[in-house]
């Protein structure tokens, strides 16, 4: 695989990425639930405890969070068949999930509010500023806002994993400085880590993007979209000049270990020169 940048670009991305004011963090569901698709109440409160590290340094934190569909088959004894039984569940999880973040964020003396979103509303530039507007309200009040796809009303993400997409939506037009990406692997792989003991974790993507999506696009899709929609979400933001991480959610302090330029999962270099010295 060629050189994915010169290791000073690699340094001042990851300052550029410890510096940022404004994140998103996105996590999916594998990372809120347990072997049984049980909401995980650890895997939770560590996510929000990595959230209060950037809090606490004055960042602003929004959180794209899915797990309404993994929650839901936790509280109702009924399979995820069909599409519609999976957007049935996800609105009996997505209240749940939201009073376990609640109670969570709660232990920091932090009030956190919920935004559903769809496609469509991204895509409606009318739509698009009464959400930005929303989101910057909340941000001035302090409040954590914790968003996810309207499954209740949109099946797009259900049948191909669009949190990813609407997270890179979201950062670029709410204009973040980072996008981290929280998932139950190290970062991107050479080939699926799950599968093969021998698949390396690419640490930079830059200019050795096309290779790296071939490679993952050769990866089963796991989950909701797998690898590949998290890759080319993080590329879109790096091409409006915003870096994005792709990080395992149980590492140990993940976020503050970003937040303090070190080496995290997969970085997407920003391009065109947007990376100061
Ligand atoms: N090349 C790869 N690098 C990293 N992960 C990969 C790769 N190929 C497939 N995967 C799979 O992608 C999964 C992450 O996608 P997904 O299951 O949708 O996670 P999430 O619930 O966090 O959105 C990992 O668990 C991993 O098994
Ligand atoms: N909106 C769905 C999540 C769909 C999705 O993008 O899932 P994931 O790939 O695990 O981030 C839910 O909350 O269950």
């Amino acid at each position: 695989m060629r050189e994915a940048v010169d290791a000073e670009t690699v340094s001042a991305t990851r300052q550029l990425a410890a510096d940022a004011q404004r994140v998103i963090v996105k996590a999916g569901t594998n990372s809120l639930t347990d072997e049984e698709s049980n909401l995980d109440d650890e895997k939770l409160d560590k996510l929000v405890d990595d959230i209060e590290d950037l809090l606490s340094r004055g960042k602003e934190v929004l959180l794209v969070s899915s797990g309404a569909v993994g929650a839901g088959i936790g509280r109702v004894d009924h399979p995820t068949g069909t599409v519609e039984e999976s957007q049935a569940l996800s609105t009996v999880g997505q209240s749940h999930l939201m009073r376990r973040y609640t109670e969570s964020f709660e232990r920091y003396g932090r009030t956190v509010a919920q935004i559903l979103i769809t496609e469509h509303d991204l895509e409606n530039p009318e739509r698009f500023t009464n959400f930005r507007n929303t989101v910057e309200t909340l941000l001035d009040w302090g409040v954590v806002p914790i968003i996810n796809e309207n499954d209740a009303v949109a099946t797009e993400e259900l049948q191909i994993g669009d949190n990813d997409m609407i997270s890179s939506s979201i950062a670029i037009g709410v204009d973040v400085d980072l996008l981290v990406t929280l998932t139950d692997v190290g970062g991107v792989y050479t080939g699926n880590p799950k599968e093969n003991p021998d698949a390396e974790r690419i640490p930079v993507v830059g200019e050795n993007y096309d290779e790296v999506e071939e490679l993952v696009s050769e990866s089963s899709t796991g989950g909701f979209g797998g690898i590949q929609t998290k890759v080319s979400g993080a590329r879109d933001v790096s091409e409006h000049g915003i870096p994005a991480i792709i990080a395992r959610s149980t590492e140990p302090d993940v976020l503050e270990n970003v937040a303090r330029a070190e080496s995290v999962g997969t970085i997407f270099v920003p391009i065109n020169g947007e990376v100061d010295d």
